[in-house]
């Protein structure tokens, strides 16, 4: 995926990127802020920002090309099948609609046939289910009536309201204070056990509670990816182990907390190697000039690091 600057040069904004996300599972998108997660999970709905382009590979739905779906394909995709919950609920709300219209709005669309007192009934239910109370009162509101935790319980409930087989959550918990930070996450909880979940966080105390697999980026690329359970007790890649360090814990109280030295090379400045290498404790000669393939190092395991690339791992079959 890239995109092209003022002068006409093009970037690729992600490269290589390979993953799967399993009926009823949830996986996780970690990484520092730039590394692409947003990008990865607005491409599955081809909701990119203008400019921004796919230029090879494919996402496949059911074993069906996303990229080959014209736009009415893709409407009675999004919001049925695969839903998203967004960072910030104020920009996705409608101020002038109230909670109940917006909420239903795709069940009208994706039923047509459907009553308004069904869609009621269903929208009623679903803020319920969500947390939010009194329903009845809340429905005729709008959402400058709501706090941040409760139009975010809202944006839940317009993603669910369809039942979608895949919930597409990106920094659900971001925007909110940590008390309501907790009751959303336990709502999220529930929520997975309905359908799959891609979870893109910088969290990995979240993901480590919700997730069953995690996809670690870096520079528009998969560094490392797998099992929760294997890659968080194993970590391979050393930017997945630099971030695992940098999580602060009660044992570090009092210590200085570790942080990875260096900042995220934004896409004009990739390496031509290892786009880790120039932050990496662990780099040697070999990890400059050519790109690691992400190689498997576990049932379901994988790294793209040169340590693993060419003695230890096969490489991965994507
Ligand atoms: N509209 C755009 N046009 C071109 N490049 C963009 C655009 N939006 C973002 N980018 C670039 O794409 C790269 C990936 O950004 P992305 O938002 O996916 O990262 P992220 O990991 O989700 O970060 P954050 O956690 O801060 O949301 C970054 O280098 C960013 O500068």
């Amino acid at each position: 995926m890239g995109f092209k600057d003022e002068s006409g040069n093009e970037f690729n904004l992600l490269d290589d990127i390979s993953f799967e996300i399993k009926e009823g599972v949830a996986l996780g998108v970690v990484g520092e802020s730039g590394c692409g997660k947003s990008m990865t999970s607005l491409s599955v709905l081809k909701l990119l920002p203008s400019g921004v382009t796919i230029q090879g590979g494919d996402i496949l739905y059911k074993g069906d090309s996303i990229l080959d779906m014209n736009q009415e394909q893709m409407e009675d995709i999004r919001g049925k099948d695969i839903s998203m919950i967004f960072q910030e609920p104020m920009t996705a709300l409608n101020p002038v609609h109230t909670i109940g219209f917006q909420v239903g709005e795709a069940l009208k669309v994706h039923f047509p046939g459907m009553k308004n007192s069904e869609i009621k009934a269903n929208v009623l239910e679903q803020l319920e289910l969500v947390g939010i109370p009194n329903p009845e009162t809340r429905y005729y509101q709008y959402p400058h009536q709501f706090s941040g935790g409760m139009r975010q319980r809202v944006m839940i409930a317009m993603a669910l309201i369809c039942n979608p087989k895949l919930l597409i959550a990106d920094e659900p918990t971001t925007a909110l204070d940590v008390t309501i930070q907790a009751q959303v996450l336990e709502l999220m909880k529930n929520i997975k056990q309905k359908g799959s979940m891609m979870l893109v966080t910088h969290n990995l105390g979240v993901v480590s509670e919700l997730c069953d697999e995690i996809v670690v980026m870096y520079a528009g690329c998969v560094v490392e990816r797998g099992n929760i359970g294997e890659v968080f007790e194993n970590p391979k890649h050393p930017y997945t182990k630099g971030l695992m360090a940098a999580v602060p814990s009660l044992d570090s109280k009092g210590k200085e907390l570790y942080t990875i030295p260096g900042i995220v090379p934004t896409v004009k400045n990739f390496e031509k190697g290892c786009r880790f290498s120039p932050r990496c404790e662990e780099s040697s000669e070999a990890c400059k000039g050519i790109k690691p393939e992400l190689t498997r190092v576990g049932d379901n395991h994988f790294v793209e690091c040169w340590k693993y690339n060419n003695s230890e791992g096969s490489p991965c079959q994507k």
